[in-house]
């Protein structure tokens, strides 16, 4: 009940991603019409849909891999986007290792260039200058807080645990990616993405070539990641554990529900029980609209001495 309530909350989280009204054809087919979609900062998304609904077409488009027809998407300039394609793999002549720290060379630099000014600070001759000195020592300290700030003493240990976690253990570290499987190089382009963490990570299909331990570990990194996610999966076990709103691809349209798959299952039972119970009613009101109508024909035609004609009426109606 609690949860259900939380679900339903609408959190002033700042919106990263806004479609409005997309359409999108190929050829004269249409496959994606009036398609309205908001990814805000701590959304866990699930977009799901029957095979060839169009839930990659609009991952391709939102990632702007693919053009569209007609509509809007608005994100912030300095928001990040990642996605990761159905069936991507990474393609690298590096080692395992050297490819997921590559994403830190920034920090690897900042790293050498301190180890520099630490050695500035130990030489005598620039100790003798003692303005020369504080500067390099202010320069330094705010250098070394903007290294913590962006992860600097950290990253070693992610490339580390999303490689365990992936089920890369250390002894394959050192292995040449060229020699690896289609299925672990699929692994370690999801390794690479959520490294690089982009404020909404989209993933299609991400739980193919998991075993049931990479996957439990993929459902606790998504849970805790510091960013929006969006899935597309047909994995309802792992879409239950991840997502919060579901969007449901559907004769082209889009349709939103709260709450996790399960919920989104439960509802859409109840909207066609709902749908159900509304036409039966109906079709009892035109009943009794028709049998109305009739007793009428019937009362009319004798009042008038042409019941004959009544059933000509009951013809045309
Ligand atoms: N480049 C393309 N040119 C023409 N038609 C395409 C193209 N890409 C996809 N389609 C068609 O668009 C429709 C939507 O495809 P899409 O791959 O987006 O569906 P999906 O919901 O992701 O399906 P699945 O669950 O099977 O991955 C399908 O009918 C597909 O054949």
């Amino acid at each position: 009940m609690l949860l259900d309530t939380l679900n339903t909350l609408e959190v002033n989280d700042m919106i990263y991603l806004q479609v409005n009204n997309l359409t999108k054809r190929f050829g004269a087919e249409l496959i994606l019409s009036n398609i309205k979609l908001e990814v805000k900062e701590q959304d866990r998304i699930a977009i799901v849909g029957r095979n060839g609904a169009g839930k990659s077409t609009l991952l391709n488009i939102i990632s702007g891999q693919l053009g569209y027809d007609e509509g809007e998407i608005h994100k912030p300039k300095d928001i990040s986007l990642g996605y990761l394609a159905q069936h991507s793999g990474l393609d690298s002549t590096e080692t395992i290792w050297d490819e997921m720290v590559k994403i830190f060379a920034y920090l690897k630099k900042e790293e050498q260039s301190l180890r520099k000014m630490e050695q500035q600070m130990g030489d005598p001759d620039f100790l003798a200058n003692q303005d020369q000195y504080h500067q390099l020592l202010t320069a330094y300290d705010q250098k070394q807080e903007d290294f913590k700030q962006a992860g600097g003493f950290q990253y070693e240990a992610d490339v580390k645990a999303v490689l365990n976690g992936l089920n890369f253990p250390e002894s394959t570290w050192s292995a040449s990616i060229a020699t690896l499987s289609g299925g672990q190089k699929t692994r370690l382009a999801l390794g690479k993405l959520l490294l690089t963490k982009p404020d909404i990570l989209i993933l299609d299909e991400p739980t193919n070539h998991l075993d049931i331990q990479t996957l439990t570990w993929l459902e606790s990194y998504l849970n805790s990641y510091k960013g929006a996610v969006v899935i597309v999966s047909h994995d309802r076990y792992f879409l239950d554990k991840t997502v919060n709103i579901v969007y449901e691809i559907s004769r082209n349209h889009s349709s939103k529900f709260y709450g996790n798959y399960s919920k989104y299952l439960e509802q859409k039972a109840a909207n066609y029980d709902h749908d159900l119970k509304q036409y039966e009613k109906q079709q009892t009101e035109i009943k009794k609209l028709e049998d109305f109508i009739q007793k009428n024909i019937v009362r009319a035609a004798t009042l008038n001495g042409h019941k004959a004609d009544a059933n000509n009426w009951k013809r045309w109606m």
